[in-house]
């Protein structure tokens, strides 16, 4: 589904990624693992094309480009919750883009907001103002307004942040069920043991990628000591 090249982004003298070849495939669920400031959101907006000219390449597979496919799921503190819409508007915004409505919505597009908020449990909060959710409530919507997008791609960063135990194992499960439909599904996280259980294509990233493999091929010691410790070690690649 797509592939990043030989990838590395500078921000300004500081190498936040160096050298990562990596790819994402449809049907699986890959989670993409590292301690803080290892530039794991940093291959994220480079696959959305949020990073100008990065250099190595970002390449879809024949017939998709990031703005056809991809369905992007940020880090939930960097959205501005003031921001005065409800619960409904931000679902649509899969449908219709951005603010200032692209275009106006279909029927269509109301009936996939609709099981958008109901597959996600926020159904009945589509009313409400963003600002007046929880965390996992919050968590919720943002994954509404991915699935309303019916993208190929779903990159989803920390989408378990601030989210309970129970809600974890449910947004899982439906991360898990949109890759056994055959999207590629790719989420940021910290929870090792959450990446194990549910995905089948791990990458470990530390600056560099550091593993990249099923679960068993990539949780060596070895490999969670390198991605782990501040030191860089190793480059291995496992064949998935
Ligand atoms: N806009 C920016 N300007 C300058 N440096 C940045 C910028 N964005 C990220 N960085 C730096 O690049 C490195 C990688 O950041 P990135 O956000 O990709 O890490 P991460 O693995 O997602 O971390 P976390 O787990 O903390 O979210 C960090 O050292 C960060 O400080």
């Amino acid at each position: 589904m797509l592939g990043v090249d030989h990838l590395t982004v500078h921000y300004g003298s500081h190498t936040a990624l160096e050298d990562a070849t990596v790819r994402f495939e449809a049907g699986q669920f890959s989670a993409v693992i590292g301690p803080n400031g290892a530039g794991k959101s940093t291959l994220l907006k480079t696959m959305v094309g949020l990073l100008p000219d990065p250099s190595g390449s970002v390449r879809f597979d024949a017939g998709h480009t990031a703005q056809s496919c991809v369905s992007y799921v940020p880090q939930q503190q960097t959205l501005d919750w003031g921001f005065p819409v409800t619960v409904w508007d931000v679902a649509m915004m899969g449908r219709t883009g951005r603010l200032g409505w692209l275009r106006w919505p279909s029927k269509a597009d109301r009936a996939r907001v609709v099981a958008a908020l109901k597959e996600t449990g926020v159904y009945e909060l589509r009313g409400r103002h963003i600002g007046a959710l929880s965390g996992g409530q919050r968590q919720r919507v943002l994954l509404a307004r991915m699935l309303a997008r019916d993208g190929h791609l779903l990159l989803l960063d920390e989408p378990l942040t601030g989210v309970d135990a129970a809600t974890q194992e449910q947004l899982m499960g439906l991360l898990r069920e949109q890759a056994n439909r055959g999207r590629a599904v790719v989420m940021v996280t910290h929870d090792l043991e959450q990446a194990r259980r549910w995905c089948d294509h791990l990458v470990l990233v530390n600056r560099r990628i550091i593993a990249d493999g099923t679960p068993d091929e990539v949780y060596t010691p070895r490999n969670i000591e390198a991605t782990f410790s501040s030191s860089h070690l190793g480059h291995t690649h496992a064949e998935a």
